[in-house]
């Protein structure tokens, strides 16, 4: 069974389409990166396969099933987001007390490790954490749920660096000792590279990319050469970015083609790109970046 279908899945909020076309199934466990720029759609996506929200149409299975409102999808899923809320009648300590009453493969032993490792006082009321403490808490609680699709959305945003750098080797530990399907949505993909086998770049509501991350760094490359050689070459090809570096010679970033292997025989200068700066040209709406702004 696979753990996420979508098809043709869309949202719309009043008159916008925030999703426009959400195709794509997860069945290995695996750590899949969710990236897109600002308002691309990835927290709505999230909240659909959650079952917060409905999608407008389309179809959505989690573990074969609609997870709008579905109490096994909800046992076997989590997001961890900046909404999470806890019952402020209890403090952090009886939170994770009742925490497997929910989630059958609760890791009591985890939570109560990383909680001490992070140094938060468990009588401590959830609404009385810091910014950093509460992202740092959520990302504990969702981790020790060992749910089966474990759902990140920005989860480290309010950490401070060595705070993230320790929670990125938590969450390799504990996925490698429990492997599951797990969807981390981020800004940092150069952070986050590392820990990713596969990526689901979504742009302007729509799948654009699902690969594996050596595919994705596979998928552009950087050309350097005389702008005649590089104009002829690139005629018709898929060009993401584009510099002129003098009155010779140009840059340019273009989907990596059987034409362009040959231009590279010819003479062109390659440059490899890491799957940070594919994904971040492949979403990219103007030719030249913020350069444009000031011509
Ligand atoms: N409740 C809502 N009502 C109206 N529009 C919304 C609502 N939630 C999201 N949107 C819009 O839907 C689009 C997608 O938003 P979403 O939050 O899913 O993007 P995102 O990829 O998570 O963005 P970011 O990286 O900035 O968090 C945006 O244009 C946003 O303004």
């Amino acid at each position: 069974m696979k753990t996420i279908e979508c098809r043709e899945v869309k949202k719309k909020y009043s008159n916008m389409n925030a999703l426009e076309d959400i195709t794509f199934e997860l069945s290995d466990q695996k750590i899949t990166g969710l990236i897109g720029r600002n308002g691309a759609g990835k927290t709505t996506l999230l909240k659909i396969l959650t079952g917060f929200i409905m999608p407008s149409s389309g179809e959505v299975c989690v573990f074969g099933r609609n997870p709008y409102n579905d109490l096994l999808v909800s046992a076997n899923s989590i997001l961890v987001d900046d909404q999470m809320t806890f019952p402020d009648s209890l403090n952090l300590e009886e939170i994770l007390n009742l925490a497997p009453t929910f989630y059958k493969k609760w890791d009591a032993e985890l939570a109560k490790r990383l909680l001490n490792y992070f140094k938060i006082n468990p009588k401590l009321k959830y609404s009385n954490l810091s910014k950093g403490a509460s992202a740092t808490f959520n990302l504990i609680f969702g981790l020790s749920t060992h749910c089966e699709l474990t759902m990140l959305d920005e989860p480290m945003n309010g950490m401070d660096e060595a705070v993230r750098t320790d929670f990125y080797r938590a969450l390799l530990k504990d996925y490698i000792a429990h492997p599951r399907s797990i969807l981390i949505s981020s800004h940092h993909l150069a952070e986050i590279e590392h820990l990713l086998e596969d990526i689901l770049l979504v742009h302007q509501g729509k799948v654009i990319l699902h690969q594996s991350l050596d595919e994705i760094r596979d998928y552009a490359v950087g050309l350097q050469w005389t702008t005649a050689d590089l104009d002829k070459w690139t005629a018709g090809e898929e060009i993401y970015y584009s510099k002129q570096i003098d009155s010779e010679r140009k840059y340019v970033v273009v989907k990596n083609t059987s034409t362009i292997e040959k231009a590279c025989a010819e003479g062109a200068s390659i440059q490899s790109l890491s799957a940070s700066d594919v994904c971040m040209y492949v979403t990219s709406d103007t030719k030249e970046g913020i350069d444009d702004v000031f011509k």
